[in-house]
């Protein structure tokens, strides 16, 4: 939390934060080149957070804590998302990430178990099935009404168009696309003179929102599948269960999970991937940490913007290449 500002100063520097934060952002969402790296944006973000904790009365309808992401293209016809893809708290140490483990603990002292996930570096999707049929898919949008984007999503090897079972079901997951598809992007799109994506991320997100599906096609994309809309029609009362039962369906789940019972394993689980995550051929920028019983989640509830029952833990930002 920043030192108590007087609340005229607080106004002042609200006032300074908003218009940088709806520039950055219609960069981010909308033409998919953001000026400036994502921890400048978190941590301006969370500033503006922080200032409208300690003064709510200088929250206005219009700031950017008060609605998720960014602008839809119109050319996208629009899908009303009837459970809305909720962001996620982020937390910037591990101190701030014991904090929340704690408090959920002794809040809710049935909670035994942690699932850590692997935070990727891409955009979020939200696919829905029939009978266990593919029959839409679309871009988180706001979280409240994304794109539909099915056509550029059915081109996806890795999304399956029949599911092994014929549920009917709503899954939410992240499309990314592989760092060596898009070093190998880049270099094509240069030899061509066309201006190179600034990141993985960037080019999954433009390479999606493309009214040409055949462009989407050749992108090279994949997807990583990690919740659920809700949990009727599965035998799974775990989020590591979830995950196990989704790849049973035909779902491209990452593998790197891994149940936590204490504190001290889920700062191993993040060491680790701090350690290994310059590997991997995606992109990840934090861990995602997720108290692991279904009924517990449900319990605990959620915030119009976020879940209670998870919290992202955000790597400091690479160091530059030099
Ligand atoms: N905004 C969100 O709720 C999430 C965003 C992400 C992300 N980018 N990567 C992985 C997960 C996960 N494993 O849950 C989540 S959850």
């Amino acid at each position: 939390m920043s030192a108590k500002l007087s609340e005229q100063a607080a106004k002042q520097r609200i006032d300074q934060i908003k218009p940088k934060l709806k520039k950055w952002s219609q960069e981010y969402y909308v033409q998919d080149r953001p000026s400036v790296e994502d921890d400048v944006y978190d941590s301006t973000y969370q500033e503006l957070v922080s200032l409208e904790t300690q003064y709510p009365n200088l929250i206005t309808a219009d700031s950017p804590t008060q609605n998720v992401g960014g602008k839809l293209l119109p050319q996208f016809s629009k899908v009303n998302h009837h459970i809305p893809l909720l962001s996620l708290g982020d937390v910037f140490s591990k101190q701030e990430l014991d904090d929340f483990t704690i408090r959920v603990e002794k809040n809710y002292p049935a909670v035994k178990q942690f699932n850590c996930e692997l935070k990727i570096d891409g955009l979020s999707i939200s696919l829905r099935y029939e009978n266990g049929v593919f029959v839409e898919g679309s871009t988180r949008g706001n979280g409240q009404i994304g794109e539909d984007i099915t056509r550029n999503l059915k081109t996806i090897p890795s999304i399956p168009q029949k599911l092994t079972r014929p549920i009917t079901i709503e899954v939410r997951g992240e499309c990314y696309m592989p760092k060596k598809s898009f070093a190998k992007l880049n270099e094509e799109r240069e030899r061509n003179g066309e201006s190179g994506f600034a990141n993985p991320r960037n080019a999954a997100a433009g390479s999606l929102r493309q009214l040409n599906p055949r462009i989407t096609a050749s992108r090279h994309l994949s997807t990583f599948m990690y919740n659920v809309a809700d949990y009727n029609d599965l035998k799974t009362n775990t989020q590591s269960g979830l995950l196990a039962e989704l790849n049973d369906l035909g779902f491209n789940i990452n593998p790197s999970y891994q149940v936590a019972d204490n504190l001290d394993q889920i700062n191993a689980y993040i060491d680790r991937y701090q350690q290994q995550r310059d590997g991997l051929d995606y992109g990840i920028d934090g861990i995602v940490i997720k108290v692991n019983d279904l009924k517990l989640q449900t319990k605990i509830g959620a915030t119009v913007k976020i879940p209670k029952w998870a919290i992202a833990y955000k790597f400091p930002p690479e160091e530059a290449e030099t």
